[in-house]
């Protein structure tokens, strides 16, 4: 597969084992500028790996993985987030301890760049870069509706509400490609409704690009433009989202051969 101008993440040929397991066998994907691209597919299917593999934290043993057009496979996490991939996770990963508010303002550490020399000559330098980093975080606390929450501890708020904290603090390093690991996870239906908004929100806002997973497929149908599902770590289908999911290896995949075609 090779990238497209307008593709800001492409994965080609993507194989990660873990010992004997094949957790992903040539898996391919482009993710194109300004989409909400899903990864579907049962437990166990190869989502997070193939999640892990762009982030960097299980680089694939064999593929090239490109983000606007320049190779990262093989890059630490950390080099990766700073060229533009934010990511939440599935379990919540939040600083314990620190307010709502604080927790945001972390997403803007890749823009800080601490220069003691250059604070101490040139103030109104340091000063003008904490204004702007204010200014991003105070966008994203408006666009997500956090302000009433902003000074809580993120230790006593419901789940939904952390998880909303999590995607301020993504939105906030301005990444050219969001990756959200099971943004729903644990949600009632109403905070689920919610998150979908939040999310199309912030998109059309912010011109983002994401790559998704979702189990639940009311969200996917309301979020994706675009999915690929696996199955055992195998593509066994990709392209739009709704007549993808009706794909009956899709439907098989996920509730099993119907009895008398058995
Ligand atoms: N760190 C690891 N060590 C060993 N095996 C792993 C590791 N990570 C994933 N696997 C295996 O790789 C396969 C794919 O797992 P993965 O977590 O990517 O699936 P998934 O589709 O994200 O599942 P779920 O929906 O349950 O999160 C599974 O067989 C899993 O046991």
């Amino acid at each position: 597969m090779t990238g497209a101008r307008d593709d800001v993440l492409v994965c080609d040929n993507i194989v990660r084992r873990f010992g004997g397991v094949v957790a992903l066998k040539n898996v391919s994907v482009a993710v194109k500028r300004g989409e909400i691209f899903g990864l579907v597919g049962p437990n166990g299917s190869g989502k997070t790996t193939l999640v892990n593999a762009v982030t960097g934290f299980y680089p694939p043993q064999e593929g090239r993985i490109t983000l606007d057009g320049k190779k990262i496979n093989g890059l630490k996490p950390y080099m990766i987030a700073s060229m533009g991939v934010a990511r939440t996770f599935q379990n919540v990963a939040l600083f314990h301890g620190m307010s709502v508010l604080d927790n945001i303002l972390m997403g803007r550490h890749i823009y800080m760049k601490p220069n003691p020399l250059a604070s101490f000559f040139y103030p109104w330098w340091a000063r003008k870069e904490e204004i702007e980093n204010r200014k991003k975080v105070e966008e994203v606390i408006d666009l997500l509706q956090l302000a009433p929450a902003r000074d809580e501890h993120v230790d006593v708020i419901p789940l939904g509400l952390q998880k909303r904290v999590e995607l301020a603090r993504a939105l906030c390093a301005e990444p050219k490609l969001l990756v959200l690991d099971e943004p729903m996870a644990g949600m009632n239906q109403e905070e689920k409704e919610y998150m979908v908004r939040f999310i199309l929100d912030a998109q059309e806002a912010l011109g983002l690009t994401v790559l998704i997973i979702e189990h639940h497929m009311d969200v996917v149908t309301a979020l994706c433009d675009r999915i690929l599902v696996l199955n055992n770590g195998q593509e066994i289908a990709q392209g739009p989202a709704r007549e993808t999911i009706a794909n009956p290896l899709v439907v098989e995949a996920y509730i099993g051969k119907p009895r008398d075609a058995a």
